[in-house]
């Protein structure tokens, strides 16, 4: 299988520093391939140190001749302050500058909200919304505050609320929310901070996440939107390209969903057929439903 090449301008990040969280697998592993092929060196950065090394070494092979780029694995549960404290810290010791940032780390797992425990909310939430703020927070004020820089944070389709991941769509609901504060905030620092929403897209670590219910969840959700199949990873990336480059010079505070409409189209979620809605109120409209509906009724 050939390897996907970025449709950008190669050099275009040349020199360039970036921090991709969950850089090693799925939707991170395509940006931060990507962005090496383009000349940014990239620390990729999740829990799992065995992980995140496979994935440096495979990505180190396929790094063009031509680009000055380098790959460095670290460790870093984003849930915790002082790993993003000593993430930023060590990427800054290791390059002096950090331009991009990209908060890709993330998940969930699916229940119906009423079966949710504290803890497992919790760990949602923790880790989208919370984790997502710790390394905007450590980011801005131990470089991007002085010097400028991209942040993109990875969201999801939440914006018919997220039933069976009721956590998830909050938690990426915030992150919708503070994308625009952030950008508001940091302007003034000549720092640009943007969102990209995913629809339904294909990996097999996305789809392990889910167990045995993985391929159905994901294989259902191919015909919810307007290309009739899903995404894949390199399709994120390259939103995440442009936001980051130049050519998003003008675009902050903004969310681009990459979704092929799934966001305008139906849901996947039925709602089973019931009596328990209140009645509508007694009247002529009702009347004169009923007749539409049961026409003989009026016999
Ligand atoms: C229908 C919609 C169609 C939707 C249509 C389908 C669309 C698919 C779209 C895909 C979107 C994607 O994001 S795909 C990418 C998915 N990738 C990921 O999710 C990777 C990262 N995810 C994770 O690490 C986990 O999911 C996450 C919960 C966030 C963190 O897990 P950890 O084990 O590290 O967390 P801990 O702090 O130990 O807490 C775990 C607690 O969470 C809860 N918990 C964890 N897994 C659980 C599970 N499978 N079922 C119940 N509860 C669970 C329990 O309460 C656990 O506590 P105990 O009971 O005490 O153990
Ligand atoms: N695939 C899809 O359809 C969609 C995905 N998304 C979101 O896109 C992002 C990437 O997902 P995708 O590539 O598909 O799936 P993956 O499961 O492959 O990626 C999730 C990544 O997040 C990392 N991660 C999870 N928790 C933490 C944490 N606490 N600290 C640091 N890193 C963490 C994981 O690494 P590790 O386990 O080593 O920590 C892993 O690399 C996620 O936020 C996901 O929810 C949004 C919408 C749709």
């Amino acid at each position: 299988m050939a390897a996907v090449t970025s449709v950008f301008r190669p050099g275009l990040f040349n020199h360039k520093v970036a921090i991709v969280t969950g850089g090693g697998t799925g939707i991170g592993k395509a940006i931060s391939s990507e962005l090496l092929e383009l000349g940014c060196s990239v620390v990729i950065s999740s829990r799992k140190a065995e992980k995140l090394e496979a994935a440096a070494q495979e990505m180190r092979q396929k790094i063009p001749p031509s680009s000055p780029a380098i790959v460095t694995p670290l460790t870093c549960n984003i849930r915790s302050e002082d790993d993003v404290k000593a993430l930023v810290s060590s990427v800054l010791n290791k390059y002096g500058r950090i331009d991009f940032l990209v908060n890709n780390g993330g998940g969930q797992f699916t229940s119906p909200a009423e079966n949710m425990s504290s803890k497992g909310w919790n760990a949602v939430i923790d880790t989208n919304l919370t984790g997502t703020f710790h390394c905007c927070k450590e980011v801005y004020s131990a470089w991007m505050k002085q010097h400028g820089g991209v942040i993109i944070n990875i969201i999801a389709d939440m914006w018919k609320g997220f039933p069976g991941m009721a956590h998830t769509g909050a938690a990426r609901s915030a992150v919708d929310n503070l994308t625009k504060s952030l950008s508001i905030e940091w302007a003034a620092s000549g720092v640009r901070v943007n969102a990209v929403a995913p629809g339904t897209i294909f990996s097999k670590t996305a789809m392990d996440n889910y167990k045995e219910l993985g391929p159905l969840l994901f294989t259902k959700s191919a015909k919810f939107n307007l290309a009739k199949r899903l995404g894949v990873p390199e399709e994120i990336s390259s939103a995440v390209c442009f936001l980051l480059s130049p050519a998003a010079s003008y675009i902050s505070g903004a969310t681009l969903r990459v979704d092929a409409g799934q966001s305008l189209y139906h849901s996947m979620w039925e709602v089973p057929d019931h009596n328990a809605w209140p009645q509508a109120p007694e009247g002529e409209n009702l009347d004169a439903l009923r007749e539409v509906l049961n026409p003989k009724s009026k016999l």
